[in-house]
């Protein structure tokens, strides 16, 4: 499948510095695995499925009956919904509506038995839980693997607590290195915004989709622009906030400040166990003295 070159659009010629990054963006595959590096040990791809299931698990644990709760989206967001599905279906939780943050969460929801409402419909979340792709130790994120971060970013800081689950691959030190920042971008004004994603240092890549020809379009009919830096984000509440003011930006994937709270599914031998960012952080950091 050819990939859509951000360099195919006019007065798009990306300077030196930007250029070094051209043959990683180009390397970039769409594959989800792709996510894999961090800080913390490697995780077998068998063993992220146990340890996604687990802080699935944990996290609906804090949903209470009567709430509404912000559904996420990508595959450990689902399989929240699902085990939030089997807690209806016995009964245990009652009269809990879900607020889906893409059309996948609102399809699960709905095969798993979660009673859903529009966004439009409801005056707050009590609680929302979402997926990510990068974590740092402030519990700053990037999000939009699956291209659903606008209407995440919305639905997560409008809910009294954002809880973010991730297993042990998505904790990193700094934000950038591995994941690139998602912007959701309008058709109409790619190739401006392209230009202007160049000029902050940046080197954007248009998202292909997969069996299909042409772009990912959104839930929102945008399209999406995975944007690589040289170096980490060192500012990345001021680069989120950079990026939205380029005119024909949607919304990026940086979630500054937005989650109250992250649990991380960890392995230790054949131990799975899940815990807070901070407990998990300063685990790696103990690990690293010895
Ligand atoms: O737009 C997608 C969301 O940001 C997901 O929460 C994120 O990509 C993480 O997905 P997964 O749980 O599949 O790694």
């Amino acid at each position: 499948m050819a990939l859509l070159k951000a360099s195919s659009f006019p007065g798009l010629s990306l300077p030196a510095e930007n250029r070094l990054m051209c043959k990683r963006s180009l390397e970039f595959s769409l594959c989800r695995s792709f996510k894999a590096s961090s800080e913390s040990a490697p995780v077998d791809p068998g063993v992220q499925v146990s340890l996604k299931r687990a802080v699935a698990k944990k996290v609906v644990e804090l949903i209470k009956p009567g709430m509404i709760v912000g559904l996420g989206t990508g595959s450990t967001a689902s399989l929240a919904i699902e085990e939030m599905g089997k807690l209806i279906q016995k009964g245990k939780l009652k009269d809990v509506v879900g607020v889906g943050v893409s059309y996948q969460s609102r399809v699960l929801a709905r095969q798993f038995g979660v009673k859903t409402a529009d966004l439009n419909d409801v005056n707050t979340i009590d609680l929302a839980f979402d997926g990510a792709d990068e974590v740092d130790s402030s519990m700053n994120l990037i999000k939009g693997g699956g291209a659903a971060h606008t209407m995440a970013k919305v639905v997560d800081t409008m809910a009294k607590q954002c809880v973010v689950i991730v297993d042990q691959s998505k904790i990193v030190s700094e934000l950038g290195l591995t994941f690139p920042v998602p912007v959701e971008v309008l058709p109409q004004a790619i190739s401006a915004v392209l230009r202007k994603l160049v000029a902050l240092g940046g080197v954007p890549e248009i998202r292909s989709a997969l069996r299909k020809d042409g772009p990912v379009i959104t839930d929102l009919g945008n399209m999406v622009v995975d944007v690589r830096f040289s170096e980490a984000i060192k500012d990345p509440s001021a680069l989120e906030k950079e990026i939205n003011m380029i005119p024909g930006v949607v919304e990026n994937g940086l979630f500054i400040g937005v989650a109250n709270s992250v649990l991380v599914a960890t392995q230790d031998g054949d131990d799975i166990q899940v815990v807070e960012l901070a407990e998990f952080v300063s685990s790696l950091k103990s690990a690293k003295e010895v």
